[in-house]
């Protein structure tokens, strides 16, 4: 399949939903959460993609066999000795056999990822496993063990970058936040489970196995399991051509460079781009930690006084934190950007690590590795994403290979080098007089990790966060508070105004009015309305309002309203506020709440969906209500004009959309300004101009260049006019809000 008919790479679609790699503000999303994509609405998504659900259960089941393998081999491993010794030996043998490999091949692995055809790098890697996994048990010697370990070791680095960096290509940017959840919950959390169960039964039918399979044991049994695993996935890898991606379509990358210049381009690619050395850095500092907290586990566990059970608790927990973290981490902080995620989460892990390592009670110890794990798992999965989704195609098999070496590389250091430390430190206590303060080798080689990981994190967010302009804590906070009105002002977003009210209550006349004193103050204020702001807009205005048009159903009405909304905030709202304006709407969602939910009876809720759909989530930071008897304001309204659609429908229908406008106001008092519209002009637009001022005040808005004037829009929009397309003012400029006069 040439890439063409696979699933669009472009980005995201503009439903509001951020994507996590936008600046955060960005999209202003919905603070009820009724507009949020649920996890798992997300996974079954991805899932949807044929391409990439055949490569997940491909991989699920190779991950499964690699699991039962790993329990086979060290089981094998320590069934040859008697000694206890000389097992661990073997164990720890088989261990460094399986991280060794990484030091060495894995930048090579990730060129080469980069420079072939993918899916043959998988199909041939695959075939080899199987063949290496097969072979252990029929040749059934533990130096052969090693050695087959090391080589299936070898051939895994290059698969695994070869699939990383074809994930991307596979599905749109958006949902690979998804897809990666999805293959490391699979990855660490079900199938280790899953191989765990089948081994234990394996192992409990063992006697019955020689007699299927003569010769053969339980353990040989998992070994030849899993090397069919491979098999499978080698078979199905081959019948994916989407894995090729674009090598497909012919366009092969770097032909022309040889395998050294390219090896030594991605090192200088990691080294030289900000974000990937900010990932580099977190997460090689934050794998020599976990290191360092396995290293200790044991000997820790101990001095908190627990035996072998409150390891396995411990180990546990950190697997719940994890599996916590890459599940629900994304959506704890769905507003903040994966850059910041990333550093934070690992500063957040080191100080967890930190009080770890002076917690006296397991139950704390418990808490806290729940809490360490969730962080870690926030971390990892907003590492690889960032890869995904920042890093360019053609680099990307390198720059995941050269972060999984790492990854293993400082995983043997630490676990070397720690328990030396450990053990020279020894156990000592610190007298203060009042207590004594334990100091032993295991605390203190944890508070160094922990420490590590502040460090680290830190220097990996410095790395990232070039150029943002919020500051951290209030971005934190927030996002976590879900507060995306004060998120697009911190993001230097602009601010919507919007009038409502009934007809006649005289909206124009105070937006135009509140328009012209805001230019005079040096801000740079558009003016806009709705329906009809737009070219798309002004066809629909010409629908809804026409008296001809009879039969419109209301939900019909309701979608027209709706889609002049959808063109308005893309084409004309949204730009503008993004260009740090300050924006005013005669009319916005609220409009077809009264009209469409309360007048026309259209359920309220069904309606407020629909519009905040057609808004991407953007609402208003002041709303101002001109509240009028509807009898005054019809009068008014016919003073002006042949009264349209709305305007001919009956007293009773105008009374129920002003009791609508008055109960929005009053449910969310802080965001409106309720004002009686028989008051004149001059006092309700120095009532607004102070209300306006209190909201502006500090913001920092854009400014209009001195020369040119702003252009302005018609206040006779609703008499034919419609305003222009957003243009930018070329020298417009984002500063301090001016000290305003009301
Ligand atoms: N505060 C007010 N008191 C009396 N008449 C007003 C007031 N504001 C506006 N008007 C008049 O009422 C009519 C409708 O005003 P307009 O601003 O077009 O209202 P809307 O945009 O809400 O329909 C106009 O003729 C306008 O001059
Ligand atoms: C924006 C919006 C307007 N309307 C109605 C209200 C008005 O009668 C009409 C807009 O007409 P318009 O002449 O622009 O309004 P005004 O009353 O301010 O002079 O459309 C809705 O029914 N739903 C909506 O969502």
């Amino acid at each position: 399949m040439p890439p063409s008919a696979g699933p669009p790479l472009t980005e995201v679609a503009e439903d509001g939903a951020p994507s996590g790699t936008s600046a955060p503000g960005a999209a202003d999303s919905d603070t009820d959460g009724s507009g949020a994509v649920g996890t798992a609405a997300k996974i079954r998504a991805v899932l949807r993609v044929r391409d990439f659900r055949k490569l997940w259960l491909s991989t699920l089941l190779s991950s499964f066999g690699d699991w039962l393998g790993l329990l086979a081999i060290t089981v094998t491993a320590t069934l040859t000795f008697e000694d206890y010794a000389a097992q661990n030996f073997a164990l720890a043998g088989v261990l460094l056999f399986r991280l060794l490999p990484a030091i060495v091949l894995g930048p090579v692995a990730g060129a080469f990822a980069d420079r072939f055809d993918r899916r043959k790098t998988m199909v041939v890697t695959d075939v080899f496993r199987f063949g290496l996994f097969a072979s252990i048990p029929i040749v059934d010697n533990l130096i052969w063990l090693f050695i087959a370990q090391f080589v299936i070791e070898a051939f895994s680095l290059f698969w695994i970058p070869a699939k990383d960096a074809a994930v991307p290509n596979m599905l749109r940017k958006d949902q690979l936040e998804a897809a990666n959840q999805l293959s490391l919950i699979t990855t660490y959390g079900v199938t280790p489970v899953i191989a765990a169960i089948v081994f234990a039964v394996l192992t409990s039918v063992g006697s019955s196995v020689s007699d299927v399979l003569p010769g053969a044991n339980e353990v040989d049994l998992a070994l030849y399991l899993n090397a069919l695993t491979f098999l499978v996935a080698a078979v199905v890898i081959w019948n994916l051509p989407s894995i090729s991606g674009r090598r497909a379509a012919g366009a092969v990358v770097g032909q022309q460079e040889s395998f050294l210049g390219s090896l030594v381009k991605g090192f200088s690619f990691a080294g030289h781009t900000r974000l990937v050395r900010g990932l580099v850095v977190g997460i090689t500092g934050a794998f020599v930690a976990a290191g360092a907290i396995i290293a200790t586990g044991q000997a820790y566990v101990e001095v908190l006084g627990g035996g072998e059970a409150a390891y396995g608790l411990l180990f546990g927990a950190v697997f719940i934190g994890l599996g916590l973290g890459i599940g629900i981490g994304p959506s704890v902080a769905r507003d903040l950007a994966r850059e910041r995620i990333f550093g934070v989460a690992i500063v957040g892990a080191g100080i967890v690590v930190l009080l770890l390592s002076w917690s006296f009670a397991l139950w704390i110890s418990l808490l806290l590795v729940v809490f360490m794990g969730f962080f870690a798992g926030m971390a990892f999965l907003a590492g690889i994403t960032l890869i995904g989704t920042e890093v360019e195609d053609e680099i990307r098999g390198r720059t995941f290979a050269i972060v999984q070496s790492l990854v293993r590389a400082s995983l043997i250091i630490s676990l070397a080098l720690v328990p030396i430390g450990v053990g020279l430190i020894g156990r000592q206590e610190l007298d203060l007089g009042a207590f004594a303060l334990p100091l032993s080798g295991e605390r203190i080689m944890l508070f160094a990790a922990g420490l590590l990981a502040v460090g680290v994190g830190l220097a990996a967010y410095r790395q990232m966060d070039d150029g943002r302009p919020v500051p951290l804590l209030a971005d934190v906070v927030t996002a976590l508070r879900r507060d995306t009105t004060a998120r697009r002002r911190l993001a230097g977003g602009g601010v919507l105004i919007a009038f409502e009210g009934g007809e006649g209550a005289g909206k124009s006349t105070q937006v135009r009015r509140l328009q012209e004193w805001l230019a005079d103050e040096g801000l740079t204020a558009r003016a806009s309305f709705e329906p009809g702001a737009t070219p798309p807009g002004a066809g629909i205005r010409s629908i809804v309002l026409d008296r001809a048009q009879v039969g419109i159903a209301p939900r019909a009405e309701a979608l027209l309203y709706a889609a002049d909304r959808a063109q308005h905030v893309h084409e004309v709202l949204r730009p503008a506020l993004d260009a740090g304006e300050v924006v005013i709407t005669d009319r916005f969602i609220d409009s077809s709440l009264a009209y469409q939910g309360a007048g026309r009876t259209i359920p309220l809720d069904d309606v407020r969906m629909l519009s905040r759909w057609a808004a991407q989530g953007l609402r208003p930071d002041l709303t101002v209500l001109l509240d009028l008897p509807p009898e005054v304001g019809l009068a008014r309204a016919r003073g002006r004009a042949a009264a349209d659609r709305l305007e001919s429908e009956s007293l009773e229908f105008h009374q129920r959309v002003r009791r609508t406008f008055q109960e929005l106001a009053e449910a969310d008092p802080d965001r409106y300004l309720v004002l009686d519209a028989r008051r004149s002009p001059d006092e309700l637009a120095a009532a607004i101009r102070v209300r306006v001022a209190e909201l502006l005040s500090g913001l920092p808005l854009q400014t209009p260049a001195p020369p040119v004037a702003q252009p302005q829009v018609a206040p006779e929009h609703r008499h034919g006019g419609h305003d222009a397309p957003v243009a930018h003012h070329p020298h417009a400029q984002t500063g301090a809000t001016p000290q305003l006069h009301p």
